[in-house]
Formats: structure tokens, C-alpha cells, sequence
């Protein structure tokens, strides 16, 4: 299987080239030339593997590379006991009879970025072994919350890996920031920046591209990698979940084999939705995608008019991991959608000039055949959370609720009760502020005691990677201008 630049086809590159390298270089996201298609039995077959097993098997597909004994120890070392706290690795709960809940946030850090985070450093690390690299990589990261400490929790003291994560400087949760900033291990950094998640990521973006920088890390012994899902070792981990839920779904009884469900994802840079389309060309019965946004709403607007405009209000929501107006992934989709590099390369042009561009009716037309967007604000967030965990006894965290609010808004719009699985991004203890601000508490406690309280009030145990905070001491205090990330890069990579 080759890799190609969604801007550019001509140069083609290996799975491990791909991995290793994170990004074209000329700024396009590296995406598989074909999308395989699953064998006719494949999903009866993967129904009664574990999850392990079946991750596997779908990256193999995309994987020729990599033998699959190296898989399964990858598979094995990165969804195991040690990390999750649940052999199903990313159960699914279901709320009624066609209302299922995908909880993606049972990994080290409580957020669905687990899901690749702890199988991408295994990806990586052989891609370099594979390609006979001698230099280090220096993955950066560019984060509005889950991401980072994601990342920081993956690469901790892998051999040959150094890790820099920019957050902004305001915009993440304050269990997320310290999540972050008292992140162990040899090889990490940690530095906030001055703006919001666009600046951090536009930030990181240039440092990739920025030739001077290449060439003065290359001396010292350094190259760059990205572990946001601009790689795509980050996006195919993701397509594993969604198969994977497809199969629970059936192998429960839920559903028949061959049924359709719809998708619920809520997103900010389009990679977990993108990793459900995939799923969905693949060839498991997925009918509709329904995108999910807060008041960031410029995915909901694209989906609906066909302009991707970021001319607009940038807010600090209650789910910050989704606070993006670039959303970097959606490149991707056009491109499956287009099959046109050029085409792809014009958009991506005239959203750097101007901020926007418009697809053609054709585009759009293709695209809402799959795809719906709904958008919600933090009132409605917090409404929803405590409707949850009311009408089923279930605690929800800001990011899911938007995307139960969007599974609403289309059922009451179209009527389609087809069995839906919505995407639970993040352990609700990472925001313990708003979901007991849902559930009417008033008197918060402070610091992490807020955590026993949440605990308290819902007979719910607090995670123990977010108990374990405790007495953990800050070990990173930078920030930087966005125009200044590259001084921290130069001063990590010393
Ligand atoms: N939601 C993210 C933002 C970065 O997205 P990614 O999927 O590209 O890593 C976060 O939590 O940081």
C-alpha cells in the first residue's frame, strides 16, 4: 500500500515513510492511494475477536509493511490491561434500543486519543527501525486538551523520540493543563502559547515546513514528526473502533449482520469523523455520519452550505478539545470525496489566502449524501449532560454531550431511528467543573477535591490515572508567543 500528499500525487511513499514522516512536505495530509475494502466475511469473522485481534486485522490492510506477529505485540503492548481498564478496550453501552454509546476514554488518559496515542509510538518506532533512521524524531503536538497528554503519556521515555506539546494558554481545562504539565519521563516538553488552538496548530504547521529549522535540527541530530492525526498513523488506530463497534453491535444481539447504524461523532479537527467514513468505505453498513460541533460551528456551516469559512467568532467553550476553526482533516475527506490532488491543493490555497472556500454543488451534493452537521452551546451542553445521566443513569462528559444533542437534532429533524452509536470522547471526570454545574451543584470544591466530589455525588469512581495527580508537582511553566514556538524547539532540541 503507497501513501500519497492529498496536494500531490507524484511522489509516493511507503506505510513507514508515511508514519515517519507525519506530513507531506508540502503541507498535505500523507493518505492511502486506495481505501481496502473488508472481505465479504470479514465483519462475521472479526465479531468474535477481541479487540486486540481485531485491531490487527484492519491495520494489516494498510500496513504491508509490517509483519503480523509485529502487529499483534504492538496491539497486544498497547490496548492491554497495564493501560486499559477494561479488556474490552472500547466497550459499547447501550442506553435504549437504538441509542449505544461508544466510550472510547478507558486508556491512560481518560480521552479517546488513547486509542492511536498508545499504538503510535509502536508504529513509529519500527517505521524508523524500517527505514535504517539515525536521527532522533522530535514529534511536535499541538493540542486543545486531549491530544497532549495523550501524546506525552504515549511517547514517555521512548528510545529515540524527544516530545514538545503546545497548548493555549487558557483555552484547555484546568485537569487537562495539569494532566500535562506534570507529565513525567526524559524526552518531554511542555510549552503554552499565546492564542488559541488554531495559532498552536497553524504554529507547529510553519515549523514543519520551515526549511532553516530542518536543516539546523538535521545537525544536531534531529528531525520533526507530528502525533496529531495530520499523521496517519494516528487516524488508522481510529477506523479500528469504529469495526469494532459495528461487530459488538452484532455479536450482542443488538443488530443483525448487515444492518445499517449511524455514526454520531462530535469533532474539531475531523480526524475521529474521518475515521468513521473510512470504516464506512471500508464496507461495514454505516447510513449516516452526523458531525457534531459547539459553538465552533464551521464544520455544522460546511456541511450544510458547501463554504468552509474561519472568518468568525473564535469561542473558549466547555468542551475545548473541539475549540478549532481549522479543522485539518477535513482536507482529507475532500480529496476521497474529489479524487483530485489539484483540486484539494486550490481549496487549501485559498483557505490560507482568505480563511475560506466553497466546493462546487457536485462536492457538496457527494458530501451530504454521507454526512450531517449539528452544532450546540455550552447552555445546551450542560442541559443535555444532566438529561443523560437523568433519563439512564449515565454520566456524560461536555464533548459527548454535544454530540447527544446533535443525535436530538437530526432524529427530531428527519425521523431516522436507525441504531446510532455515538462516540464518548472523554472521561467526565476530566471536567468536573461543568458536569456538576449540569448535575446543580453549585459549591464547587477546589482543586482536585473536585474530583471526589463529582465521585461523590454520582457513586462513580474517579479514574485512577486522574486520582494518581495527586502530590504531582508542575514540571513545565514556558509559554511563548506563537511567533516565538520554534525558540522552545531550538531550546529542547539542544
Ligand atoms: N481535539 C484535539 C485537537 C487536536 O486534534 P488531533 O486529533 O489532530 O490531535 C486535542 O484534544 O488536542
Amino acid at each position: 500500500m503507497q501513501y500519497i500528499s492529498t496536494r500531490d500525487r507524484e511522489q509516493q511513499f511507503s506505510a513507514s515513510q508515511a508514519i515517519a514522516k507525519g506530513l507531506a512536505d508540502d503541507g498535505g495530509l500523507l493518505t492511502p492511494v486506495y481505501l481496502p475494502k473488508l472481505p465479504r466475511r470479514a465483519l462475521e469473522e472479526l465479531k468474535d475477536m477481541s479487540y486486540q485481534q481485531r485491531a490487527v486485522y484492519v491495520m494489516k490492510l494498510f500496513l504491508d509493511e509490517f509483519t503480523v506477529k509485529e502487529l499483534t505485540d504492538f496491539a497486544n503492548a498497547a490496548y492491554g490491561p497495564e493501560k486499559f481498564d477494561t479488556p474490552a478496550v472500547a466497550p459499547v453501552r447501550a442506553l435504549d434500543s437504538n441509542t449505544f454509546c461508544l466510550e472510547l476514554w478507558h486508556g491512560p488518559t481518560c480521552a479517546f486519543k488513547d486509542m492511536a496515542l498508545q499504538m503510535l509510538p509502536h508504529l513509529l518506532t519500527a517505521s524508523l527501525r524500517k527505514q535504517e533512521e539515525e536521527k532522533t524524531v522530535c514529534i511536535l503536538v499541538a493540542t486543545s486538551g486531549d491530544t497532549g497528554k495523550g501524546a506525552l503519556e504515549g511517547f514517555k521515555d521512548v528510545d529515540h523520540t524527544r516530545i514538545l506539546v503546545f497548548y493555549p494558554k487558557d483555552g484547555v481545562s484546568a485537569i487537562q493543563e495539569l494532566q500535562m504539565v506534570t507529565q513525567e519521563g526524559e524526552n518531554v516538553g511542555v510549552c503554552s502559547v499565546v492564542g488559541n488552538f488554531d495559532d498552536a496548530q497553524t504554529g507547529v504547521k510553519k515549523l514543519f515546513s520551515d526549511e532553516k529549522l530542518r536543516e539546523e535540527l538535521a545537525q544536531r541530530g534531529f528531525f520533526l514528526s507530528s502525533a496529531n492525526s495530520i499523521n496517519w498513523g494516528r487516524v488508522l488506530p481510529q477506523i479500528v473502533y469504529y469495526i469494532s463497534a459495528y461487530c459488538d453491535l452484532v455479536r450482542d444481539e443488538k443488530i443483525q449482520l448487515g444492518d445499517p447504524i449511524n455514526i454520531c461523532v462530535p469533532t474539531g479537527n475531523f480526524g475521529n469523523i474521518l475515521a468513521a467514513y473510512y470504516a464506512k468505505d471500508m464496507g461495514v453498513p454505516i447510513n449516516k455520519l452526523i458531525c457534531a460541533s459547539n459553538s465552533n460551528n464551521v464544520l455544522t456551516d460546511f456541511l450544510r452550505t458547501g463554504t468552509y469559512d474561519r472568518n468568525r467568532t473564535f469561542y473558549n467553550t466547555m468542551s475545548p478539545s473541539m475549540d478549532i476553526l481549522i479543522s485539518s482533516n477535513l482536507e482529507r475527506l475532500l480529496y476521497a470525496i474529489t479524487g483530485e490532488n489539484s483540486q484539494v491543493r486550490e481549496y487549501m490555497e485559498e483557505l490560507n489566502r482568505t480563511g475560506r472556500y466553497q466546493v462546487s454543488d457536485k462536492v457538496l451534493e457527494k458530501i451530504q449524501r454521507l454526512f450531517v452537521g449539528y452544532c450546540c452551546d455550552d447552555t445546551v451542553t450542560q442541559k443535555v449532560i444532566g438529561t443523560i445521566y437523568r433519563n439512564f443513569d449515565y454520566l456524560i462528559d461536555p464533548h459527548t454531550a454535544v454530540g447527544f444533542s446533535a443525535l436530538t437534532q437530526y432524529r427530531e429533524e428527519t425521523g431516522d431511528m436507525t441504531p446510532t452509536v455515538v462516540a464518548s470522547t472523554a472521561s467526565p471526570f476530566k471536567f468536573c467543573d461543568n458536569v456538576l454545574g449540569a448535575l446543580g451543584e453549585t459549591n464547587l470544591r477546589d482543586g482536585l477535591d473536585i474530583l471526589d466530589q463529582l465521585s461523590e455525588k454520582t457513586g462513580q469512581p474517579v479514574p485512577a490515572p486522574l486520582a494518581s495527580l495527586r502530590g504531582k508537582q508542575p514540571r513545565f511553566q514556558r509559554t511563548e508567543e506563537k511567533e516565538h514556538m520554534v525558540d522552545a524547539v531550538l531550546d529542547m532540541l539542544k
